[in-house]
């Protein structure tokens, strides 16, 4: 039996995950020109409730779960995710079999009145809906007012423009892939406000049964983006959370071994347990659980059993 030589990719209809979707769309091209690509788009759940706050609707992946359907149909051969919205626990019978090179992994701040968040006036609004920002905001600095920021990259700059913030912080990967750089103010380092697991990082999901494809999607996977992913993806498992919780990690490779930053906040950032861990990158998943487990020891078990989602 040959093999058709098309390939199709379900993508979220978003401008960041159509450019995503197109971006692996364009390599796939330059590996195997003799292939046709096309984009299949799937509405999620999570893009139909944009207005409702992400951890109301609850449920670990909002945004991937009619993506996965596509790929147990067989509808789609692939599926691009923002691994930052992939929960630690992937549904049976399918993988994710390669993680692309790491766009930049932090924050950024975003005003039409100010360079730095330390500029701020006391009272002044930010925008963010996620808690694990929320958290270190308010830690970091207790006089700002956080307010809940949903919708896609477009809709949320348009409620900053429209003088409903004075700031807004997201991630700086999606607004570098979609051209909108010019609009960040200020790139805030990891040790400031600690990224999301595996922020920046794509990853192709397959059906596990699919052999042809996980060779052919070999070529996209970058070696050191994988292993630093493994690691913050262990610790989010070993923790039961997914990006709706007040968690982060961020791991990064010094020679062969891996750095890994790690915490849990209570979500009125009065309470931030936070530990790093290194060691061989080949022990990165290993890693990422014995940081949980040092976290929760410390008190994080505590903050996570009192959180009502
Ligand atoms: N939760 C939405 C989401 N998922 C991935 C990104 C950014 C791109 C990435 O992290 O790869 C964003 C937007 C944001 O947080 O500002």
């Amino acid at each position: 039996m040959s093999l058709s030589k098309k390939i199709v990719i379900a993508t979220r209809a978003s401008k960041l995950a159509l450019w995503q979707a197109e971006y692996v769309r364009n390599n796939l091209l330059l590996f195997y020109p003799e292939y046709s690509v096309d984009l299949l788009t799937i509405i999620t759940k999570g893009d139909r409730f944009l207005d409702t706050s992400l951890s109301k609707i609850g449920g670990k992946g909002l945004f991937v779960k009619e993506i996965e359907k596509s790929l147990l149909d067989n509808v789609a051969d692939l599926a691009v995710h923002s691994m930052k919205d992939v929960p630690a626990d992937i549904q049976n019978d399918l993988e994710i079999c390669s993680i692309m090179h790491r766009e930049d992994p932090r924050d950024a701040f975003i005003s039409n009145t100010c360079f730095s968040m330390d500029e701020l006036m006391p009272g002044s609004v930010i925008g963010t809906s996620s808690l694990r920002r929320e958290s270190q905001i308010k830690n970091l600095f207790p006089e700002l007012i956080v307010k809940s920021l949903r919708g896609n990259l477009d809709t949320r700059l348009n409620k900053l423009d429209s003088g409903d913030y004075d700031a807004i912080i997201l991630a700086s990967a999606g607004l570098k892939r979609i051209g909108y750089n010019a609009r960040i103010k200020q790139y805030i380092d990891s040790d400031v406000i600690l990224p999301a697991v595996a922020q920046g990082a794509l990853g192709l999901q397959i059906r596990s049964d699919r052999d042809d494809m996980r060779a052919l999607l070999s070529v996209l996977s970058c070696v050191d983006t994988t292993a630093c992913v493994s690691a913050e993806r262990s610790f989010l498992r070993m923790l039961g959370g997914s990006c709706q919780f007040p968690i982060a990690a961020y791991a990064t490779l010094i020679g062969n071994n891996l750095l890994l930053k790690g915490l849990v906040a209570s979500v009125d950032g009065n309470n931030i347990i936070k530990s790093e861990i290194f060691g061989p990158v080949s022990t990165a998943a290993d890693l990422g659980e014995a940081l949980a487990h040092d976290i929760l020891s410390k008190g994080g078990d505590k903050i996570l059993n009192s959180l009502s989602f």
